[in-house]
């Protein structure tokens, strides 16, 4: 029978089996951050349990460190999870990236920086955007603390195997349009509830021009879609972005892998449980209004009105998410001001995303009523910024250059929007409180987000370049 990528890595890490029952699901790589993993450990220790196979634990803290004087952590909480995740790696003899390393960074942008993320492997974190992974062709979702435990204690995990989406992207992407702008166009079009149960399968001519950076963002965002991961087959670029990376298998062995790899791929007529389609050329750069994902528009839209075809429950979801967001029916996005601007997240922050926003702000200043903050995903992308001088691109334009972290994606840390104030965030989650009490985030693209910040409120990013368009995508150079 026909299989998909999915069904090939399923097989090939099924421990175990019975009918119509979850399965045993061997995993490869499982990572670990300080906000997820304190009970599980507690759990094991309880229990006096070792951790099976600590050569295939991977530990970083990311959520809730400080991106400016790293080291100086006030809040008790944060400062008993970092030190609990140290004693225990400690312990049980798991690698850590901590805050002193080199190649700490958020967990999703250091696994595949650093080579651990491969084609085929089968990864576990306990934290929704494990899905990131998705994009090298791994079979990579988030797990809740008590299967953290159970990872740690028996390297295999209890799965029901999910149901299959084909998201088929095809068509020219416009100019100045992201991987952001497309995932976040197809929320937009068919919810938050669209992968419910499923893992897509993006595929697509538009998807294989992606650089493996584009494929992440893609894939990052398939929960945000309801999707339980997301992936992406193998190809070229795949490879090309893998070899050389430090834990990434190398010289002959990695010639091997590669061919093993180059067999990972949907047969032609495999069956999915559903397809979607999308057309990229028909994608503008979108902001999102409300406080979920799909509650989004393309720049030159504007935030939805009250209309008769909706249900008297569609019209108070409208209006409960509007007040929220101090926003009115029918306002043109072009009028919203914003007083932050947050360049970062496990969504936006390498080092392509840096040098696309860099290129937009380049020799202008951010506006005088925003506060604006870049924020590296690992130390490796900030040191590789710094190397091309992007850093000093964005200070000079008046843009704060941090240390790596979740930072103002999600309230856990200093970097909070004060209630009431608007972010243009290229993070993931808009929900009502994501970047604080009362915060009112809006999701866009990192050239969108420089733009914002030029402008001091949400404008369209493809008027910013229109000397120098070139028909090419200047967002990936
Ligand atoms: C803290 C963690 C459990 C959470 C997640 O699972 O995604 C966080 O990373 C987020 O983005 O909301
Ligand atoms: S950057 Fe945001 S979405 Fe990503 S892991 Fe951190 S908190 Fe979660």
């Amino acid at each position: 029978m026909a299989k998909t990528i999915i069904d090939k890595v399923w097989e090939k890490h099924t421990v175990m089996q019975e009918d119509n029952k979850p399965g045993l699901l061997y995993i490869d790589l499982h990572l670990l951050h300080e906000v997820t993993s304190p009970q599980a450990f507690a759990g094991l220790r309880e229990k006096n349990r070792p951790v099976r196979r600590p050569d295939l634990c991977f530990a970083t803290m990311d959520h809730n460190i400080p991106t400016k004087n790293r080291f100086v952590i006030d809040d008790s909480i944060a400062l008993k999870q970092i030190q609990t995740l140290e004693q225990n790696c400690k312990e049980y003899g798991i690698h850590l990236e901590g805050l002193e390393s080199e190649h700490q960074g958020i967990v999703h942008v250091i696994g595949p920086e650093l080579g651990l993320t491969l084609p085929g492997k089968t990864i576990v974190c306990g934290d929704s955007h494990t899905s990131t992974h998705g994009a090298f062709g791994a079979l990579a979702f988030g797990i809740g603390t008590s299967e953290v435990e159970h990872v740690l204690a028996t390297q295999t995990l209890w799965q029901q195997k999910p149901k299959q989406l084909k998201v088929n992207i095809e068509g020219k992407r416009g100019f100045g349009v992201t991987a952001k702008d497309i995932i976040l166009a197809l929320i937009a079009q068919y919810g938050t509830n669209a992968g419910a149960g499923h893992v897509i399968e993006f595929t697509g001519e538009t998807v294989r021009s992606f650089t493996m950076e584009e494929r992440m963002t893609l894939c990052n965002m398939s929960i945000e879609a309801g999707a339980k991961a997301g992936l992406v087959a193998p190809d070229e670029t795949t490879f090309e972005y893998i070899k050389g990376r430090k834990y990434a298998p190398q010289g002959e062995q990695f010639e091997e892998k590669m061919k093993e790899w180059s067999a990972l791929c949907s047969d032609a007529d495999a069956k999915y449980d559903k397809v979607i389609e999308i057309n990229a050329a028909e994608v503008e750069p979108m902001v999102t209004w409300g406080t979920n994902p799909s509650m989004g528009v393309g720049i030159s839209g504007n935030v939805p009105s009250y209309t008769n075809e909706q249900t008297q429950q569609e019209k108070e979801a409208l209006q409960k998410a509007l007040q929220y967001m101090g926003l009115n029916p029918g306002q043109s996005l072009t009028e919203v001001p914003v007083q932050h601007v947050f360049i970062g997240s496990c969504t936006n922050s390498r080092i392509s995303d840096l040098r696309a926003a860099a290129k937009v702000v380049k020799g202008k200043k951010v506006h005088g009523a925003v506060q604006a903050i870049v924020v590296p995903g690992s130390q490796q992308v900030k040191v590789k910024a710094e190397q091309e001088g992007l850093h000093l691109v964005f200070q000079e334009a008046g843009f704060d250059w941090r240390d790596s972290g979740c930072s103002m994606c999600l309230g856990m840390n200093p970097d909070i929007v004060p209630e009431g104030e608007r972010c243009a965030s290229t993070s993931n989650r808009n929900f009502e409180g994501r970047q604080g009490k009362g915060a009112r985030t809006h999701l866009v693209s990192p050239e969108m987000a420089a733009a914002a910040a030029i402008e001091g409120k949400f404008t369209d990013v493809r008027k910013f370049q229109s000397g120098s368009r070139d028909g090419e995508q200047y967002a990936r150079i």
